[in-house]
């Protein structure tokens, strides 16, 4: 028996330990542009321009990077005591902090979900200046809000019923005529989505994508990474993605933390939103263009922590992973199902 899920607005923030405090600001602040709230020798809080909340991002000194909390935020605060019936019905650790505890935030509930991620749940947070206006504080990379989190789990299957009982809505999903669900994305607010899965072997996370408004945008921070001499935090892309269709870029931070630069995806707020499923297969399903997938972006992810800190064992998905089934980045994959004279490409071989 489960009780009523929360009521998830978005998701909100993301707490990254990093190796060096220093380094990680350099990357967030000074080359992609995020907004410092608030700092001290320990912590750094940054949110995206458009953000009104205290922060999108914390970035914490320690000895192992990883990721610490996804926070999700709550419509009101009364669906805090949702979020503890709902975890505590599901067998979870839950745990109740006071204001406080995550600076610029109010109480929050953390818990260790079933697929053995921490999630925290807030509503009451510090206002910070909401910079939309301020063109002049705009980069030619401008970034404007967080946009999701893309998480890596062995049973996609599992964790989307999971996620759907939290009311996730799913948009879109990559399927094999084997019968395997390969990825699937998610959503509360009105675009394609708020967190995604992964299959591989978990609880690890994917990356964190942040929204600019343009493509132009992307181009000009894959420019500036040129002109600095660090293209190599350059993972994939530029490109067009087939799910989502947005346009995308993914780098990689000092501690190999995954960041992707998304824009112009689409509205699926409509209570019959047609899902869209794509076949494992279908060479265009990752990049609409073709381009091949290279092999890391399918198989690095963060390590992320329990609620006392320490590291979640993983455990290896047993199905076909992505990578086996299309043999390599982009092995067999058709560019035109039926065409079997001209319309297999024979990718990225591993
Ligand atoms: O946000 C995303 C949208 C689409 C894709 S994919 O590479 O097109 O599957 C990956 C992604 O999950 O990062
Ligand atoms: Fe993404």
């Amino acid at each position: 028996m489960t009780a009523t899920p929360p009521d998830i607005v978005r998701s909100a923030y993301l707490e990254l330990v990093v190796s060096d405090l220093a380094a990680s600001r350099e990357f967030y602040v000074d080359v992609l542009g995020l907004v410092v709230t608030e700092e001290d020798g320990r912590e750094i809080h940054l949110r995206a321009l458009e953000e009104f909340i205290h922060h999108n991002l914390v970035l914490r000194e320690g000895p192992v990077p990883a990721v610490a909390a996804f926070g999700f935020r709550v419509r009101s605060p009364r669906e805090l005591d949702a979020a503890e019936a709902h975890y505590r019905a599901l067998g979870c650790g839950v745990r109740r902090e006071p204001a406080g505890f995550r600076t610029g935030v109010g109480e929050v509930v953390r818990v260790l979900d079933p697929l053995g991620f921490p999630y925290e749940f807030f509503y009451d947070v510090a206002h910070a200046p909401r910079l939309t206006w301020r063109s002049d504080l705009y980069g030619a990379g401008a970034i404007v809000r967080l946009d999701h989190f893309n998480q890596v789990c062995p049973d996609v299957v599992a964790g989307a019923a999971y996620l759907e009982e939290l009311g996730f809505k799913r948009t879109e999903d990559i399927r094999g005529d084997d019968g395997v669900t390969y990825a699937a994305w998610f959503a509360r607010k009105d675009t394609v989505h708020d967190t995604a899965l992964t299959g591989g072997s978990g609880p690890r996370m994917h990356h964190i994508a942040f929204a600019t408004h343009e493509k132009h945008n992307i181009l000009y921070i894959c420019d500036k990474l040129g002109a600095l001499r660090r293209s190599d935090a350059i993972e994939r892309g530029p490109g067009r993605h087939g799910v989502s269709n947005a346009f995308y870029l993914y780098l990689r931070d000092p501690d190999g933390h995954r960041i992707e630069i998304y824009t112009q995806d689409y509205y699926t707020g409509d209570p019959d939103n047609p899902v869209v499923t794509w076949d494992v297969h279908d060479n265009q399903r990752r990049d609409w263009w073709g381009h091949a997938v290279v092999p890391s972006w399918y198989t690095d992810a963060s390590t992320v922590l329990d609620l006392d800190g320490a590291p979640v064992p993983l455990r290896e998905r047993e199905q076909a992973s992505e990578m086996d089934v299309t043999i390599g980045a982009d092995g067999f994959s058709y560019t035109r199902k039926d065409d079997t004279a001209r319309g297999f490409k024979v990718g990225e071989q591993l």
